[in-house]
C-alpha cells in the first residue's frame, strides 16, 4: 500500500502525544473539579454504568498489555526487526494512562463523568488516527495484529465515551426535574447581636435541606473526604466542630483556591517586609538553594568522569589528580560542612522571625477580641491553637525552600537520567515517582485522620490536667482527687491509643513507599548494568547513576512527604486560622475620634440590649449622670446592673438607643480613649502572680512606689500589706488566691485610686469587706469620686445612700429613680429592698435603727415624710 509522505513521522509523534494528552486532560480536569468543588450528582453513583466502564476499561488495558507482549516477542525474535522505540513507549504510556483512569473508577463510587468522558474522547481521537496510519503499513502478521488492537481500542473507547455521555445526559435530566419538583428552602439562622463574628457563625449544620446539607466533595472520592464529618463517627466533638467550620468555610469560599486564600492572613506574619537583616538571610538561603541544584548534578558527574579516567588508566600508574580534586571540592561544597552550613545559619533568623511574628500577632488578636468571645473561650484550647499554629512558621520556608527546589530537582532528574541513558530510564523514574506519590497520598489521607485524633487526645490530656489543677480547691472541697486522677489516666490511655494508631498508620505508609523506592532503584540499576554491559554507556555512567540516585530519591520522597506536611500544617493551623478569622464585634468605627471628657456627663438614652435575642436584658434604660455625680444601681440579682456598666465600658454594643459621654456616642470614639478614662473595681478582681507593688502599678504603669503606697493608704490596705513578710514585694498567687476576699477588693480599690480615672465604676466593690473597714473605704471612695462621675453597683444599700441618684433596676428596667430620701418617700421597690436587707443583715440593723430613730420609725414609713436626712448633711 502507498503511504502518504510523513505518515511514519506522524505515527511516531502520535505514539507519544496520544496517551500523554489523555493523562494531561484527566489530571487537569480532576484538579479543576476538586478546586471548583464540583460534586458528582446522586445518580452518578449508579453502579451499573460504573461497572460497564470498569469492565470495558479492563479490556482496553488488556489490549495495551497485549501490544507490549507482541513487542517483546518481536524484540527477542530473530526473524522480524525489533519494534521502534516510540511503539514500546506507546504501549507503556497507554497502559499507565488507562491504568490511572481505571484506578479513578475503582476508587470513586460516584463519578464526575465529564472528567472521564473528556479523557476517553481524546483517547478515541488519538486511537482513530493511529489505527488509520497503522492500517497503511499492514505488511506482516505483526503489523496486522497491531492494527487490529488499535481498532479494538477505538471500539472500546467509543463504548466508554457513549456510556459516559449517556450518564451525563441522565444526570442533567434528573437535576432539571429535581429543580421543578422542589422549592429551595433557605435557612439562615443568624442569631446573636453584638457578638464576636466567628467564620462559622452562620453555619447551618444538620439541615436536611439539599441546599444547605450538601456535602462538599473535595475530590470525587466521598468515602475518604477529609471534611466528611458524618463518616467519622469516632471523631471527637471539637474536631468535628472544626471540620464543620472548615467545610462551611470551603462552601462559602466556592472553591479551594478561595478557601486557601483565607490563609493569606498569615502572610504578613511570615514575610519580613520591614526587616532588612531577615531579608538578607532569605537571599542567602535562596542563593545556596540555587547552587545546591547545580552541585547535585555536578558531584555525581565528576565521580563518573573520575571513574572513566580510572577505567582507562587503571594499572598504568597515572593518578587522575585533576578529576579527583574537582570531585573532592564539589563534594565538600555539597555537604553539611559546605554551603548547607551557611543555609542552616541563614535559616535560623528567618524561622525566628516567623515564630515571633505569629506568636505576637495571634496574642494581640486574642487580647483584642470582645468579651463574648472571652466568655465562651477555653483557655487550654486557645493556647493549643496558638501553639499548633506556630507550625506555620515553617510554611514560608517549606514552600519556598523545599517544595520549589524539590520540583526543580525532579525536572532536572528526568532530563539528566535521560541524557545519561535513555527514555526508558526516565520512564522508570516516572513510574516510581507516580506510584510513590499515589501510595503517599493514600496513606496520608488515612494517617491524617489518625493525626487529628492524636492532636485531640493531646489537647484533652492537657485540658483535663489544667482543669483539675486550676480547680484544686473545688477538687479538695469535694475530696475528688482520686476521681480526677482516674479522669486524667483515662485521657492518658486515650492519648496512648491515639498515638499508637497514628504511628502505625505512619510507619505502614512509610514502609510501603520505601518498598516502591527500592524496587525503582533496583530496576534503574539493572537497566544501567544492562546498558553498560551492552556497551551503550560507559562505566562512569553507572557510577554517576548510583551517586546521583540519592538526589533522585530525595525529591521523590519529599513530594509525598510535602503533601503530608502541608496537609498537617493546614490541619494544625486551622484552629489558629479560625481564631484569626474571628472578628471582634467591638471595634473602632472607621472615623472614630478620641473621647474628650470635659464635664464627665454620662447619659443612657433609651438603651435596649440583649445577650441573646430571645431574651432581652435591658429595656428602654434612660438616665443621665451629671458631671461629678454618683449614680448607684441597686436591685434584685440578675436585674441588669452589671450589664449597664459593661455597656458603658463598651464590652458590648447596645441594640437600640445610645450611650453618650459629654455628648459623644461611645460607638463613635476609639476604644482605647474610652477605656483609658475609666477606673473599674470589679465584682471579682483578679491579680497577676507577681508582687503586690507590680499588681497595683498595673493601673498606672508609670506610678512611683510612694504613689502606690498612698493609694493603698486611701484604700485602707497599706497597714495590712506592711504586716506581710515581704510587704509590697509579696507575691499574691495565681489570680490573687493568697489574699482574702476583702484584701483582694481593697487592692482593686487601691488600683482604681492610683489610676485617677475620669469616670469611676464600682461593681460590688465592698461586698466582702467588714463594716469597720468599709467605713474607711467609704471615705476613700468619697475622695475618689469627688468631682468624678461615679457609678456604683451595690447590694449592700448602706453603701449607696449617699448617692446623688439611685436607680432601682428590676428585670432590665429602671423601675424607680431618685435620691435615698425620695425613694424612701415613694415607698416602693427600694423600701422593699431595704426591708429585706434589714431583716437579713444584722450588721445594718444599727444603721437602720439610727435611720429609724431619726425618722421615728422605719416600719411605719411615712412615704410623704421628707424628714430623712441627706447623708452628706
Ligand atoms: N455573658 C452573658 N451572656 C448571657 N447572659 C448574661 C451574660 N451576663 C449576664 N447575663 C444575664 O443577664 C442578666 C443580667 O445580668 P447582670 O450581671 O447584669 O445582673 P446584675 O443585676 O448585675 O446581677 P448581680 O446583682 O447578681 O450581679 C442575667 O439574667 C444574667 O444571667
Amino acid at each position: 500500500m502507498l503511504k502518504p509522505q510523513g505518515a511514519d513521522r506522524t505515527l511516531q509523534v502520535l505514539h507519544y502525544v496520544a496517551p500523554l494528552a489523555v493523562i494531561a486532560y484527566f489530571t487537569v480536569a480532576k484538579t479543576a473539579a476538586a478546586c471548583l468543588l464540583q460534586r458528582p450528582s446522586k445518580r452518578s453513583g449508579s453502579p451499573h454504568k460504573r461497572h460497564v466502564a470498569v469492565s470495558v476499561l479492563l479490556l482496553l488495558i488488556a489490549t495495551c498489555v497485549a501490544q507490549g507482549i507482541i513487542y517483546i516477542r518481536q524484540a527477542v525474535s530473530a526473524f522480524v526487526p525489533p519494534p521502534s522505540e516510540d511503539r514500546c513507549i506507546y504501549a507503556l504510556l497507554a497502559t499507565f494512562t488507562y491504568g490511572s483512569l481505571l484506578l479513578g473508577l475503582l476508587e470513586n463510587k460516584k463519578l464526575l463523568w465529564h472528567v472521564y468522558v473528556g479523557s476517553w474522547l481524546i483517547g478515541l481521537t488519538g486511537e482513530v488516527a493511529c489505527t488509520a496510519l497503522q492500517a497503511l503499513e499492514i505488511e506482516t502478521t505483526y503489523s496486522s495484529l497491531q492494527t487490529a488492537l488499535h481498532a479494538t481500542r477505538c471500539l472500546l473507547l467509543l463504548i466508554l465515551t457513549l456510556t459516559g455521555a449517556i450518564s451525563i445526559l441522565a444526570d442533567r435530566q434528573a437535576s432539571v426535574k429535581k429543580q421543578d419538583d422542589y422549592e429551595p428552602l433557605l435557612i439562615n439562622a443568624n442569631h446573636g447581636n453584638g457578638h464576636a463574628v466567628s467564620p462559622s457563625a452562620n453555619a447551618d449544620y444538620g439541615a436536611t435541606n439539599g441546599t444547605t446539607s450538601a456535602k462538599v466533595a473535595v475530590d470525587d472520592d466521598n468515602s475518604d473526604d477529609d471534611f466528611d464529618v458524618d463518616s467519622d463517627s469516632e471523631e471527637p466533638a471539637q474536631d468535628k466542630e472544626l471540620k464543620k467550620q472548615q467545610r462551611k468555610r470551603l462552601e462559602d469560599s466556592g472553591n479551594w483556591l478561595n478557601y486557601l486564600l483565607d490563609f493569606k492572613v498569615f502572610i504578613p506574619m511570615l514575610w519580613p517586609s520591614r526587616d532588612r537583616f531577615v531579608q538578607a538571610c532569605l537571599a542567602v538561603v535562596i542563593l545556596v538553594l540555587v547552587a545546591g541544584r547545580f552541585l547535585n548534578v555536578l558531584v555525581p558527574s565528576a565521580l563518573g568522569k573520575l571513574t572513566n579516567q580510572l577505567a582507562e588508566s587503571a594499572g598504568g600508574g597515572a593518578v587522575p589528580w585533576h578529576q579527583l580534586g574537582v570531585w573532592m571540592l564539589l563534594s565538600w561544597l555539597n555537604s553539611s560542612a559546605g554551603i548547607y552550613l551557611v543555609k542552616s545559619l541563614a535559616e535560623l533568623p528567618v524561622q525566628q522571625f516567623a515564630f515571633k511574628s505569629i506568636g505576637s500577632t495571634a496574642f494581640r488578636h486574642i487580647m483584642g477580641l470582645s468579651m463574648d468571645f472571652h466568655n465562651e473561650k477555653n483557655s487550654g484550647e486557645l493556647i493549643r491553637a496558638v501553639d499548633q499554629g506556630q507550625n506555620l512558621q515553617g510554611l514560608l520556608e517549606f514552600m519556598a525552600f523545599q517544595v520549589g527546589p524539590m520540583f526543580l530537582d525532579l525536572i532536572i532528574a528526568f532530563v539528566y537520567v535521560y541524557t545519561l541513558f535513555d527514555i526508558y530510564m526516565t520512564l522508570i523514574l516516572l513510574a516510581i515517582g507516580l506510584s510513590y506519590v499515589y501510595i503517599g497520598a493514600k496513606t496520608t489521607s488515612w494517617s491524617i485522620k489518625q493525626r487529628r485524633r492524636f492532636n485531640t487526645a493531646l489537647r484533652n490530656e492537657s485540658k483535663v490536667q489544667n482543669e483539675a489543677i486550676n480547680n484544686w480547691q473545688t477538687v479538695s472541697h469535694f475530696n475528688r482527687s482520686a476521681y480526677e486522677v482516674d479522669r486524667y489516666r483515662t485521657t492518658l490511655d486515650e492519648f496512648n491509643s491515639a498515638e499508637w494508631r497514628y504511628y502505625v498508620a505512619y510507619y505502614m505508609g512509610s514502609s510501603a513507599q520505601s518498598f516502591v523506592m527500592l524496587v525503582g532503584r533496583l530496576a534503574a540499576h539493572a537497566l544501567a548494568v544492562y546498558r553498560v554491559s551492552q556497551g551503550r554507556a560507559p562505566l562512569g555512567h553507572f557510577v554517576t547513576l548510583t551517586a546521583y540516585w540519592r538526589s533522585v530519591e530525595g525529591p521523590l520522597a519529599q513530594v509525598s512527604w510535602s503533601i503530608r506536611r502541608v496537609s498537617q500544617m493546614l490541619t494544625d493551623s486551622e484552629r489558629l486560622l479560625q481564631l484569626m478569622l474571628t472578628q471582634s464585634s467591638i471595634t473602632d468605627a472607621p472615623n472614630a475620634t478620641e473621647l474628650v471628657i470635659k464635664a464627665g456627663e454620662v447619659s443612657f438614652n433609651h438603651v435596649e440590649f440583649s445577650y441573646d435575642p430571645r431574651k432581652p436584658t435591658l429595656k428602654d434604660v434612660s438616665f443621665t449622670a451629671k458631671s461629678g455625680q454618683t449614680v448607684a444601681l441597686v436591685g434584685e440579682t440578675g436585674g441588669g446592673k452589671s450589664t449597664i456598666l459593661k455597656l458603658l465600658y463598651r464590652y458590648y454594643d447596645v441594640n437600640g438607643g445610645s450611650i453618650c459621654i459629654d455628648g459623644q456616642d461611645i460607638r463613635h470614639v476609639t476604644l482605647d480613649s474610652l477605656r483609658e478614662s475609666f477606673g473599674m473595681v470589679p465584682q471579682d478582681p483578679s491579680l497577676f502572680n507577681v508582687s503586690l507593688m507590680d499588681n497595683i502599678k498595673y493601673a498606672r504603669l508609670d506610678a512611683t512606689d510612694e504613689e502606690v503606697k498612698e493609694a493603698c493608704r486611701a484604700a485602707a490596705i497599706h497597714d495590712k500589706i506592711e504586716t506581710f513578710p515581704d510587704s509590697y514585694a509579696s507575691k499574691v498567687g495565681e489570680r490573687g488566691v493568697k489574699l482574702s476576699g476583702g484584701e483582694l477588693q481593697r487592692v482593686a480599690i487601691a488600683r482604681a485610686i492610683l489610676r485617677q480615672p475620669q469616670i469611676v465604676l464600682l461593681d460590688e466593690a465592698t461586698s466582702m469587706i467588714d463594716a469597720e473597714t468599709e467605713a474607711l473605704i467609704q471615705k476613700a471612695f468619697r475622695r475618689l469620686s469627688a468631682d468624678r462621675t461615679t457609678f456604683v453597683v451595690a447590694h449592700r444599700l448602706s453603701t449607696i445612700q449617699h448617692a446623688d441618684l439611685i436607680l432601682v433596676v428590676s428585670d432590665g428596667k429602671i423601675v424607680e429613680r431618685g435620691t435615698h430620701e425620695e425613694l424612701f418617700r415613694q415607698g416602693g421597690k427600694y423600701v422593699a429592698l431595704w426591708s429585706k436587707q434589714l431583716s437579713k443583715d444584722v450588721k445594718d440593723v444599727g444603721q437602720a435603727l439610727q435611720v429609724a430613730r431619726e425618722d421615728e420609725t422605719l416600719v411605719e414609713i411615712d412615704t410623704e415624710d421628707p424628714g430623712l436626712p441627706h447623708p452628706r448633711d
